[in-house]
């Protein structure tokens, strides 16, 4: 993976990054290092997540899906870091098992999902890290009635990805289903490389030892100088734009298949940093179409943002038939993919040219491979940032409030953060 931080220097960009501020940033970015690599060694909580390209058991993940090989379609009933790597790996890898993510309450489109997939067919995950969100539970309540009712054994086609203990983990006990661990020291956000993102990508076939190969890859790139790892590179420079005004990070990759990747992104660089009034909001964007809609705001709105572009430098092409059409001949022999890049480019340097900052992150191509290079440096460029801006990146206490208010209101449970919810302000037009 390459990182090209030239449009993010302040000869280009406004905001951007002067040379010598960059030197002083790679002092803190070596001490950062080292707190990573102490954290790693006592595979402290977090911190555990970078040694998963040696700790996760690829064997014993292939081992638990075996069973539901006939599979046709996979619902994975998982919120959050339970559904977003492992869908991200979906969306960006070809299968012949259609894999559907569960990770919303809305009743018309679980129940849409539902009538999609044959459910004699399908394999069910249930995937939840605590064991205790109610979108997940609630949805897997849904799902094993959908079985039930359609004279399937939801026991045969079931299995749950969850911790040590609590009601996923009973409930596994209880009916003798197969059961994955989610690691202990590995929040969900951090979870793609591990049991929680690489069982749903083994189900549909992909080569998960090759993504692990890609994360290790990037893992043995990790330096203390960000001058040699491409992923402090971009975990650095991104923190020194957001420091000196980029307060928004517009993640654009220019390949459809990495679209989800985008929103992976979101909740890790969100949920990670947005912690005592800093972190840099994440934006999900896609090349080329959202040239044709955001690229306006980007470019001539408030200057408060940077754009990270992701590409493959090699996919697969399709030919622009030629045209006796004048004004299109320019395209006619050309291809989709020559058209992409030449998008790719043009956009990079109209922002440079409107002296605003952006990072170009390239991978070889988006395979397993690249995959695993790609995740894994996100997530040490994470873990790097919330170092840089010494903020706990891996709790997320904001969100648990929400997940309390909301439960309370349920009745499972007094939890005052309920309260709150009577006495919102309420000021309604009609
Ligand atoms: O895996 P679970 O325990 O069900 O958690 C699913 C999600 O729940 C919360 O929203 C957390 O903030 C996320 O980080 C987590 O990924």
């Amino acid at each position: 993976m390459r990182v090209d931080i030239g449009n993010a220097l302040d000869r280009v960009a406004t905001p951007g990054v002067p040379e010598d501020a960059l030197d002083r940033l790679d002092d803190r970015v070596a001490d950062a290092h080292a707190r990573i690599e102490e954290g790693r060694a006592k595979n402290e909580h977090g911190y555990e997540a970078l040694n998963l390209p040696e700790t996760v058991d690829t064997d014993e993940i292939r081992a638990a899906v075996e069973p539901f090989e006939d599979s046709e379609y996979l619902l994975n009933v998982g919120i959050g870091g339970s559904a977003l790597g492992a869908a991200t790996l979906s969306a960006a890898l070809d299968s012949d098992v259609e894999a559907y993510y569960l990770d919303n309450v809305d009743p018309e489109w679980v129940e849409s999902i539902l009538g999609d997939v044959d459910l004699s067919k399908t394999a069910v995950n249930v995937v939840s890290r605590s064991g205790t969100t109610a979108e997940t539970l609630s949805n897997f309540l849904v799902v094993r009635d959908a079985m039930e009712s359609a004279g399937v054994d939801w026991t045969e086609r079931t299995w749950v990805t969850t911790g040590e203990e609590g009601n996923l983990r009973d409930l596994a006990n209880k009916h003798d289903l197969p059961s994955l661990k989610v690691p202990d020291g590995v929040p969900g956000r951090f979870s793609v490389l591990s049991t929680v993102g690489l069982a749903a990508a083994a189900l549909q076939g992909h080569d998960i030892d090759a993504i692990v190969e890609g994360a290790a890859a990037a893992e043995a790139d990790l330096a203390p100088s960000l001058y040699e790892s491409p992923a402090y590179a971009y975990g650095a420079v991104a923190y020194a734009l957001d420091v000196r005004g980029a307060g928004i990070n517009a993640m654009m990759p220019y390949e459809e298949s990495l679209e989800t990747f985008a929103e992976w992104y979101a909740q890790l660089w969100a949920e990670s940093l947005g912690k005592d009034g800093l972190g840099q909001t994440p934006v999900r964007a896609l090349g080329a179409t959202d040239q044709h809609s955001q690229l306006q705001l980007y470019r001539a709105g408030p200057n408060d943002k940077m754009v990270t572009f992701v590409r493959a430098a090699d996919r697969e092409d399709t030919p622009i038939p030629e045209t006796d059409l004048e004004g299109l001949s320019y395209l006619g022999g050309s291809s989709l993919g020559e058209l992409l890049d030449a998008e790719f480019e043009a956009t990079e340097a109209s922002l440079a040219a409107a002296d605003l900052p952006n990072v170009r992150i390239e991978i070889d191509s988006v395979d397993e491979y690249g995959l695993g290079e790609l995740l894994y440096s996100m997530e040490a460029a994470t873990v790097l940032a919330g170092e840089l801006y010494d903020v706990d990146t891996f709790i997320q206490p904001a969100v648990e409030w929400g997940k309390k208010a909301a439960r309370g209101l349920l009745g499972g449970g007094d939890f005052e953060e309920a309260d709150a919810v009577a006495d919102k302000t309420t000021l309604t037009i009609e």
